[in-house]
């Protein structure tokens, strides 16, 4: 057996297959995602977790704790909450109950690009009760994409992704391991609602067409009227993958 003593989230993992651990919770959201980014990729994770990040691991479309979170694991691996722990369980007992949660990494990973797949779910989960069609027409995010857009258009790549060439690559899962940011409690939808959205004023500015292309491939998918809450990994994988064919990239 060989023992590493070390900060879990800065040392080189060795090859695993199986991992079983009793974390420090304010770690939970990097170490997973340094989990899922491992290769070759494990079996089997079982971990314990405070009882609300467990939750938010294993939500599903319509629960209140489905979240960037959820998708973003659930894109990447098969996730089952196995068993409750209570705080009594412990002496003396913390302040949260816990849980056990198994995570088995998908095989094979879908084929999406990572950096795509973050960047459509961050915007969506921005305010997850918010219809698609009024998050899409938020100043900030149509000027990112346009500005994508432009620049995609200048490198004459979006050809390339149009032939449905978008899979992991090593660049996406250095991605997936610096996301060290705190996904466990994003609670978006409390934030002040201080969003512009572009409306026909901005006609001036010359944007209005692409808020059309955009608002066009929302329709083309039905999804204007549809809210994050209620999606499932399949709707955002088939939303982006509109997204991509019609040349708009979130990465
Ligand atoms: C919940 S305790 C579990 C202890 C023991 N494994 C058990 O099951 O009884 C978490 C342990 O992780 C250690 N720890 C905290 N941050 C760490 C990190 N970044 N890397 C490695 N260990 C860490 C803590 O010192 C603590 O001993």
């Amino acid at each position: 057996m060989q023992v590493i003593q070390g900060d879990v989230l800065k040392c080189d993992l060795p090859y695993f297959d199986i991992c079983v651990a009793n974390i420090p919770y304010q770690i939970s959201s990097p170490l997973t995602f340094k989990l899922l980014s491992h290769r070759p990729i494990f079996r089997c994770a079982v971990i314990m977790f405070q009882r609300e990040f467990a939750m938010r691991l294993v939500a599903q479309p319509g629960d209140t704790l489905y979240c960037r979170l959820s998708v973003n694991v659930q894109l990447l691996s098969r996730v089952s909450h196995l068993l409750k722990v209570g705080r009594n369980n412990f002496r003396p007992p913390p302040k949260v109950d816990s849980s056990v949660v198994r995570i088995e990494p998908r095989k094979p990973l879908p084929p999406v690009s990572f950096k795509e797949w973050d960047g459509l779910v961050r915007i969506c989960f921005n305010r997850k009760n918010k219809t698609l069609g009024s998050l899409f027409k938020q100043k900030r995010v149509l000027e990112l994409l346009e500005k994508n857009y432009k620049t995609m258009q200048s490198l004459q790549l979006a050809q390339e992704s149009e032939m449905g060439e978008e899979k992991m690559s090593p660049d996406d899962v250095a991605v997936l391991a610096n996301m060290v940011e705190d996904l466990s409690m994003e609670m978006s939808d409390e934030k002040e609602d201080d969003d512009m959205e572009m409306d026909d004023a901005d006609v001036a500015d010359g944007r209005a067409s692409f808020r059309e292309k955009i608002m066009g491939i929302l329709q083309q998918g039905d999804f204007a009227e549809k809210r994050s809450s209620k999606l499932s990994q399949v709707d955002f994988l088939y939303l982006l993958s509109l997204f991509n064919k019609a040349g708009i990239h979130f990465s």
